[in-house]
C-alpha cells in the first residue's frame, strides 16, 4: 500500500521528527505547540507568536490621520501605496535599511523602535495586517497590506 508519506521531502516548517523510544517508531513534533502526531505533517505549524516590524504610511482617510511625523496627514490612499512601493523598491535593492526608513518616515509610533512591533500572537493585530504577519517566513518582507490605519509592509523578525 502506498502512502503519500515521502520521507526524503523536508518537513514544513515548524515541526521535527523524533523517534519513539519504546517503539523506534517515528514521529511528528510540532515545535510551536509541543505536540506530538504520528502522521507526516502536510502544512507549516502555525507559530503561537511572531515578531514584526513594519512601515506605516497613512493618509487621508486613516483611522488617525496624524502621527509623530504629521500632524494632519492629508495624502490619498493611492499616494500612500505609491510612497510606501518606494520605500520596499529601496529595501529590496539594497540601497535602504528597513530600520532606517521605518525610523524616518513610518506613521506608527513603532518608528522609533526601527518599526518594531514585538512579539505578537493572533487577535492583537488588526486582521489585514496579522493574515500577513503569519504567512511570512522569518526574514522574508511582505507587500503592500491595507488596514484601518493605512498602508504597511511587513519585516517578520521572529
Ligand atoms: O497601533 C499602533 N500604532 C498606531 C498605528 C498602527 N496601526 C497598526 C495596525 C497594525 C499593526 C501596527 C499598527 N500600527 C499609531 O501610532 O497610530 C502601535 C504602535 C506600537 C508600538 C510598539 C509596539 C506595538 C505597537 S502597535
Amino acid at each position: 500500500m502506498s502512502t503519500n508519506q515521502d520521507n526524503d521531502a523536508p518537513l514544513p516548517e515548524g515541526w521535527e521528527t523524533r523517534t519513539s523510544r519504546s517503539t523506534g517508531m517515528t514521529y511528528y513534533l510540532n515545535l510551536y505547540t509541543k505536540k506530538s502526531q504520528w502522521e507526516r505533517p502536510e502544512a507549516p505549524a502555525d507559530p503561537t507568536e511572531v515578531r514584526c516590524s513594519h512601515i506605516l504610511v497613512k493618509h487621508a482617510d486613516s483611522r488617525r490621520p496624524s502621527s509623530w511625523r504629521e500632524e494632519k496627514i492629508t495624502r490619498s490612499k493611492d499616494e500612500a501605496l505609491e510612497i510606501l512601493k518606494g520605500y520596499r523598491k529601496q529595501i529590496v535593492a539594497k540601497q535602504a535599511d528597513f530600520a532606517e526608513i521605518a525610523s524616518k518616515y513610518s506613521d506608527c509610533s513603532s518608528a522609533k523602535r526601527g518599526g518594531d512591533l514585538g512579539m505578537f500572537g493572533r487577535g492583537q493585530m488588526q486582521k489585514p495586517f496579522e493574515e500577513e504577519a503569519f504567512k511570512l517566513k522569518v526574514g522574508q518582507l511582505g507587500h503592500p497590506v491595507e488596514t484601518d490605519s493605512g498602508v504597511h509592509i511587513i519585516l517578520r523578525t521572529a
